[in-house]
């Protein structure tokens, strides 16, 4: 296995409560990974001290072999990894089109080039993202105006921008139709399939995480209980009893 992502005795606190208890994980390069488990199991804290976005981890996380714990969120997104944010308030009556712009330039790292070649460089690949996540046609349209499934996959769209090695989704289908999330992710996955990049996402519903993930984790308690195939998972007797435990 060549590991894009290495996590080695990960611990997370908040306050006196231990929320990741020397979590270590092997993230194969190209592979499509799903974090599940109860609620409270730790897996957005797990996403988070992966994006680098909280203070005091302990252990070590490494990166396509460079040792990355502590970085910025900001230096991760430089070295390829990337997530997807909520679109902000002050975002949601700029179009569609802005908003992705606004990613390829941030992206991009050159903010205030006046340079035509760049804009329309820029233009492009903006008009290329909302190809791929087929809002090209509602590029005019107020993000205010999107439904969900429309705003989550621009969100998708605009965490592509910076063509992240590894992508990092924490319940990316949440509140949306049982359609919209089968969308979604198969658009996703399909991405990642004929990009070669690799995904960690979170993700409660379990008919998508065996549709769309090669291997899953289970967290419980702040630990890894068990990491294997969709069909492994499924069959596996201590994840039954705390899915039909009433635990989640
Ligand atoms: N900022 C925080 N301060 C204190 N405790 C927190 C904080 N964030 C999370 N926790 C606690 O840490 C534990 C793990 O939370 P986390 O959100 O990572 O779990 P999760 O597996 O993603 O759960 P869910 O499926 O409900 O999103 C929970 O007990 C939660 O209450």
């Amino acid at each position: 296995m060549d590991p894009i992502l290495s996590a080695r005795n990960i611990r997370k606190r908040y306050g006196a409560f231990l929320a990741l208890k020397d979590v270590t994980f092997d993230l194969p390069r190209g592979e499509r990974h799903a974090l599940i488990g109860p609620n409270g199991a730790g897996k957005s804290t797990f996403i988070a001290c992966v994006a680098g976005q909280l203070p005091g981890v302990e252990g070590k996380m490494i990166f396509r072999g460079e040792d990355i714990t502590a970085l910025t969120p900001a230096s991760l997104a430089k070295k390829g990894i990337g997530r997807t944010f909520q679109i902000s308030r002050a975002f949601l009556q700029m179009t569609v089109m802005e908003n992705i712009m606004a990613a390829v330039v941030i992206a991009s790292g050159r903010w205030t080039s006046l340079s035509r070649g760049l804009y329309r460089d820029n233009l492009e690949k903006a008009f290329g993202l909302l190809e791929t996540v087929k809002l090209d046609d509602r590029a005019a349209a107020r993000v205010a105006d999107l439904s969900l499934g429309d705003r989550k996959r621009l969100e998708f769209g605009m965490a592509l921008a910076g063509d992240p090695e590894l992508l990092l989704l924490d319940e990316p289908t949440a509140g949306m139709s049982i359609k919209e999330r089968h969308y979604l992710m198969e658009m996703v996955a399909t991405r990642m399939e004929e990009t070669g990049k690799t995904l960690l996402f979170v993700e409660h519903d379990i008919d998508v995480v065996m549709k769309i993930a090669q291997r899953v984790t289970v967290m419980a308690r702040g630990a890894v209980l068990v990491v294997g195939t969709p069909a492994e998972i499924a069959a596996n007797e201590e994840v039954q009893a705390i899915y039909l435990g009433g635990h989640h």
